[in-house]
């Protein structure tokens, strides 16, 4: 089986991680996409939904697409941050016949060639990777410009993907619109957003 791995901390989910996820599945014909929501314990980024609720929410979205799956991985370690490099360990394990890529936006893949990961090295030529193309980023000149990158790239290890579309729906945007009392409706599922108006969640 082919599958991708899409970490984030899914604060909430959003029409554009549904997109992004089944336009890779699609171009890059993936057996299954996990979506790997991280741990509230992480040291860079603080949800600002409880785990449970973030969860509850991918649950929701991903209901309908048997290409989409869950895993609480991230979530039940717990020691303070999961980087991504165990957690690709971890999975490895658990499918060791299984092909197996990390999905990312070309944001994530600037950080790792800048040695901003946790074992990047590691991380990189260990791995196989995904890259989903963002506004303003050459995927390619990022990759040329990192030795870490540049060393291991070997045709196959990153895989890049123009989405045709440069949609920008950010988790960020959609809680400062409940924050601030605005409509972002239409930018997630309606199960999603009738869960946060239910639990009040996102609110100033
Ligand atoms: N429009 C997009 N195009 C390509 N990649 C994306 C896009 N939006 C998010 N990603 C990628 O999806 C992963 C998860 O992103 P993340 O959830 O942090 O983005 P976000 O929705 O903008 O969240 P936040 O606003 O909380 O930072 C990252 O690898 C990021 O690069
Ligand atoms: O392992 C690391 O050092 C590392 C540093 C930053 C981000 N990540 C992972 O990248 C994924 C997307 O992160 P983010 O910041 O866009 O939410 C998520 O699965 C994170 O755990 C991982």
């Amino acid at each position: 089986m082919k599958i991708g791995i899409y970490g984030s901390s899914f604060d909430p989910v959003t029409n554009v991680h549904l997109w992004t996820a089944s336009t890779i599945a699609h171009r890059k014909r993936l057996d299954k996409v996990i979506f790997l929501p991280s741990s509230s314990r992480r040291l860079d980024k603080s949800p600002h939904a409880a785990d449970e609720h973030r969860v509850a929410m991918i649950k929701l979205a991903i209901a309908d697409n048997p290409k989409f799956e869950l895993d609480c991985y991230e979530l039940n370690v717990l020691a303070g941050m999961q980087y991504t490099y165990y957690t690709m360990e971890y999975f490895k394990q658990r499918y060791p016949a299984d092909d197996l890529y990390f999905i990312m936006g070309a944001d994530l893949l600037v950080d790792i060639g800048a040695g901003k990961w946790s074992h990047g090295e590691e991380l990189v030529s260990k791995n196989k990777f995904i890259v989903m193309a963002r506004n303003g980023i050459d995927m390619l000149a990022a990759i040329a410009k990192s030795p870490l990158l540049r060393n291991h790239d070997d045709g196959d290890r990153f895989q890049l993907v123009d989405k045709g579309l440069a949609m920008e729906i950010s988790s960020t945007y959609i809680r400062e619109e409940f924050a601030r009392g605005g409509e972002p409706r239409y930018l997630l599922p309606d199960s999603c957003y009738r869960y946060i108006a239910e639990h009040g969640l996102y609110r100033s």
